[in-house]
């Protein structure tokens, strides 16, 4: 399955980057950093729908998706656009991503910003502190359930949040164990690539508690941002089509257009 290649690639960028800046420095830049992360849940809470937008280069069902990639202006773009919270890839292989984008993008807008990234290493929660993130992404699909735990918890105490990702029912009850508080339910189905906002649908009602949902993946309109509202979201998050437009002003507009 594709989550076991990328998991294997990331633990060579892992690698590289311990050997820049090893575990022990990481950490202590991480635990004496003075910056205090900004609301990232808040900002998923917005009225109508929120909207985290991806600053995405390529992704492994697409392969390249933006040629002339600027993620600094890219990020801006979005804040000037009404974005509620920005999402920034940092795999290098299959997304073509950084962490200096992360570093950047952070210099450069005042929203909250997510790590998107195959977390399995403590290494790159302390490492997202220091690039000067708000949230990072956990991925149940390639976590133990204990590692969830250890890695959520291990982020709260730096201040930052976690959006704990689920694909199925099976997922979805590691992460509500843990209780987890901000919960993205992807929508692709990530053996074919499928994106079916169904899987929305289907694992939104069964959350046992009150939690910030977030559906991810696919969202091309106004008609999929009002279908995912409907079934539960409180956010969306959006790659491709934010990345391929080429006025993002207008359609941040239409994709909150039918609210
Ligand atoms: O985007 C992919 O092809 C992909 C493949 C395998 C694992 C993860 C993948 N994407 C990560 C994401 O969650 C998306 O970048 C994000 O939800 C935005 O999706 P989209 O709006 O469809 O670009």
């Amino acid at each position: 399955m594709i989550l076991d290649e990328i998991v294997e690639k990331r633990k060579e960028q892992l690698q590289r980057e311990k050997e820049k800046f090893p575990l022990e420095e990481i950490r202590e830049m991480a635990l004496n950093s003075k910056r205090i992360p900004l609301d990232f849940k808040s900002a998923l809470q917005a009225d109508g729908i929120s909207i985290i937008s991806e600053v995405k280069k390529a992704s492994p069902s697409k392969g390249i998706i933006s040629e002339d990639f600027h993620p600094t202006d890219q990020a801006k773009a979005y804040e000037k656009a009404g974005a509620n919270a920005i999402s920034c890839l940092t795999e290098e292989h299959y997304f073509k991503g950084a962490a200096k984008y992360l570093a950047d993008i952070r210099a450069s807008v005042s929203l909250p910003i997510l790590r998107k990234d195959f977390i399995i290493d403590e290494y790159q929660i302390y490492e997202a502190k220091v690039l000067g993130a708000d949230a990072v992404l956990l991925i149940a699909a390639i976590l133990e359930e204990g590692e969830i735990l250890k890695f959520y918890q291990l982020a709260k105490s730096l201040g930052l949040y976690c959006l704990t990702e689920v694909h199925n029912e099976e997922e979805l009850q590691k992460v509500t164990r843990c209780k987890c508080d901000i919960i993205g339910i992807n929508n692709r189905d990530l053996k074919t690539f499928e994106v079916d906002l169904n899987t929305t649908k289907n694992l939104a009602t069964k959350v046992p508690y009150e939690a910030v949902l977030v559906s991810e993946s696919g969202m091309k309109d106004g008609s999929d941002i009002k279908t995912v509202k409907e079934y539960g979201a409180d956010a969306v998050l959006i790659g491709e089509t934010l990345m391929r437009s080429g006025n993002i002003k207008k359609t941040i507009e239409e994709l909150r257009g039918s609210l």
